[in-house]
């Protein structure tokens, strides 16, 4: 038996003796929290008077149940750890040291007993930077007490599964290329993996990386972005505990989907799931007083797509030119909204001229509408000091009446619609609050006014903020987001993925939005395609920066058809998803309509449930064919892609959309026209 045959067994004994140990703490624990209630019940009526005994009572209880839970943590972790205890080992000889020690790393600490030296090291921890930051030579790695040099002797790296050893070998190099190689040539999840056998040194870098405020990831597609954002949140918690909870950190992602893609990683990484939200939906939500409803994004998307002339719109109304008119008018209004008239309620009187001081001086820092609220306030307090009685019910209602009436409307509908007519666009329609609609263009813009004319709630819960698809937020919704969220945030995305004609950089505009400080990083190596699908790719959207791992497969295939159901017949031909191959597959399209029908077509040839059409209103990325269009495929990958489309001119969205396609595939490439000219294929 190797050494390493044999650590792993005493690790699996080891893990074995401990979970063993903690099911039976657990037992006594859940004993004692049912004996912690039946005395409660038995005794509470007899307990002292001013609650102290049953104070500790309820303490007592809370206490045993976090520990119990704490325990049932660490189970479930070990018990994930029997599969593959360790992945990783180094040999570090410190300086000054004759011997060296190995250190051996998986995805949690594990150690005989607490406070013990750990037989395996959680990947988050400092001694396990060597691992991913260093070859074997001279190496260092941050202690909690400083810094400790020493030399790499050797490093090792294993692949263990259901507790046995499949190989194990010595890398020289970084984390071995043949390993990654393997990774990435198996076949795509219906979820995202974790990463931490093979972080390479440059995302490691950004994943240890604690001391940046705003850290703004440029990465390529496929370089391994959303990955990394996780991974640094898994790091972030481990590093933190006492800080930061899962419950503080909330990620922005674009839509259910794409949640359901990740949401497996960190509690694969011993980590509780984290809140997700869509922007959009919280959008929608905070405007619900101002329009009943709201345009989806995914819908302006397709207008786009068919009306070419309407893009232009929805920029202009996210610039910072617009941005800035509307500043203007809001300056307007702090005078033209006002009707300030003097007050009287029996005896009392103030004069208009007393509440425009108290308007326009002492209140001055509140938001316009949130404002005469205060003087209100400020007034009644007056009265109930001098009328030495608090107001009744109706009384306050009656204040409240007045000073409201002291604007001219409150209605952000309107005010949002006199602005565009102010600046010579189209207003609003003028209708009934039941029937309004805002369109996607005018959400955030609405949302911009509400927030600058009502004070926004803070997320004070909400410690680090995650960002993914960065390029889709508009300078108008970076600014919101800074109002919302003043604490730390991770931001990623890919310019070239901009689900609209012109590619966004967003980092042209981010510094002067969150302050100059946020640290910017680019991740040109990309991971997920075979170079045959990243070469393609990158052509479509003129890449010439592209840096690729070398992992070739089959040329990608391009072909035009003079009609769809040829199509469908070649994508069936082709098709290789399980039980002998692939895992996914996936067929996308431009609109959603093509999508539809595309799906119905191939349901109708391979069986209704081999065919999966998902829209904007799935929550799930499920196994085997799935039939969407681009903007929906986004941040996920799929072992073989078909792109069709033709039914739209050839324009530079329709460009961005095929860009998109074409980096979601893993292994097999298609790209099929549907030809609409004159020539038959
Ligand atoms: N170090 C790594 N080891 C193994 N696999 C990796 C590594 N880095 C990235 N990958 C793999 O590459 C693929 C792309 O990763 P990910 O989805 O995080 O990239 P991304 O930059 O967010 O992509 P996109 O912007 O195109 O959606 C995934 O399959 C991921 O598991």
């Amino acid at each position: 038996m190797t050494d390493q045959t044999a650590y792993l067994n005493l690790v699996l004994e080891k893990l074995n003796e401990r979970i063993v140990k903690l099911n039976l703490s657990l037992q006594e624990g859940a004993k004692e929290v049912e004996d912690m209630h039946e005395y409660y019940w038995e005794n509470y009526t007899e307990m002292d008077q001013y609650g102290y005994e049953d104070y500790d009572n309820q303490q007592a209880l809370l206490n045993q149940l976090n520990t119990n839970q704490q325990q049932m943590h660490l189970k479930h972790r070990f018990q994930k750890m029997l599969d593959s205890p360790f992945f990783g080992r180094v040999d570090f000889c410190y300086d000054g040291e004759d011997e060296a020690e190995s250190f051996y790393i998986g995805i949690g600490n594990f150690a005989e007993r607490t406070g013990q030296t750990p037989l395996v090291y959680d990947w988050r921890a400092p001694v396990s930077g060597l691992f991913y930051d260093f070859d074997r030579g001279e190496a260092w790695y941050e202690a909690p007490g400083g810094r400790m040099d020493g030399e790499i002797v050797s490093k090792w790296q294993y692949k263990i599964k259901n507790g046995k050893m499949v190989y194990a070998f010595e890398s020289d190099v970084k984390i071995d290329d043949d390993i990654l190689k393997a990774e990435l040539g198996a076949n795509g999840d219906v979820q995202l993996k974790n990463i931490v056998r093979t972080i390479q040194k440059e995302q490691n870098a950004i994943i240890r990386n604690t001391s940046d405020r705003i850290l703004v990831i440029q990465g390529a597609a496929g370089s391994g972005k959303t990955s990394v954002a996780l991974h640094r949140i898994a790091y972030l918690l481990y590093h933190d505990r006492k800080n930061l909870k899962s419950s503080n950190i909330l990620i922005l992602s674009p839509n259910g989907v794409f949640s359901d893609y990740i949401s497996h990683i960190l509690p694969e990484l011993g980590e509780e799931n984290i809140q997700e939200m869509s922007f959009d939906l919280f959008a929608y939500r905070e405007l619900k007083d101002v329009a009943p409803d709201c345009e989806d994004r995914y819908d302006m998307i397709e207008r786009n797509l068919v009306h070419p002339k309407e893009r232009g719109r929805y920029w202009e109304k996210q610039s910072p030119d617009f941005l800035n008119q509307m500043e203007g008018y809001l300056m307007e209004l702090e005078d033209s909204l006002m009707d300030i008239r003097d007050f009287t309620y029996r005896n009392y009187e103030i004069k208009a001229s007393r509440i425009l001081t108290l308007f326009y001086t002492r209140f001055l820092e509140i938001p316009l509408l949130s404002r005469m609220d205060a003087v209100r306030e400020y007034v009644v307090d007056d009265y109930e000091t001098l009328a030495g009685r608090d107001l009744n019910e109706e009384e306050q209602q009656y204040f409240y009446d007045q000073f409201m009436a002291m604007y001219e409307t409150r209605d952000i509908y309107v005010l949002y619609s006199r602005f565009l007519e102010s600046i010579g666009m189209r207003p609003l329609p003028r209708v009934w609050y039941e029937k309004r609609m805002l369109r996607y263009e005018d959400v955030y813009p609405v949302l911009y006014l509400k927030y600058r004319l009502v004070q926004p709630a803070k997320r004070a819960g909400v410690k680090h903020l995650v960002i993914d698809e960065m390029q889709d937020y508009t300078p108008m919704q970076y600014q919101i987001l800074a109002m919302l969220f003043p604490c730390k945030m991770t931001i990623l995305g890919d310019k070239a993925q901009t689900m609209d004609e012109k590619q966004q950089d967003v980092l042209k505009f981010l510094p002067g939005i969150l302050g100059k400080k946020l640290r910017k990083i680019v991740m040109n190596k990309s991971y997920r395609n075979t170079v045959e699908i990243a070469k393609y790719a990158a052509e479509l959207a003129g890449i010439t920066d592209l840096e690729l791992f070398e992992r070739h497969g089959k040329p990608v295939v391009e072909e035009v058809f003079w009609k769809p159901e040829k199509a469908v017949e070649k994508i069936a031909e082709h098709l290789r998803v399980q039980p002998d191959g692939y895992e996914t597959a996936a067929v996308l399209t431009m609109t959603d309509q093509e999508a539809w029908e595309l799906a119905k077509a191939l349901k109708e040839r391979l069986g209704e449930d081999s065919v999966t059409y998902m829209n904007k209103d799935s929550s799930r990325f499920k196994k085997g064919i799935t039939v969407t269009t681009f903007y929906l495929a986004k941040g996920l990958e799929f072992d073989q892609v078909f792109t069709v489309w033709g039914r739209q001119p050839e324009d530079a969205l329709i460009r961005q959309a095929k860009y998109i396609c074409a980096t979601r595939a893993l292994h097999e490439l298609y790209m099929y026209q549907i030809a609409s000219g004159e020539k038959q294929v």
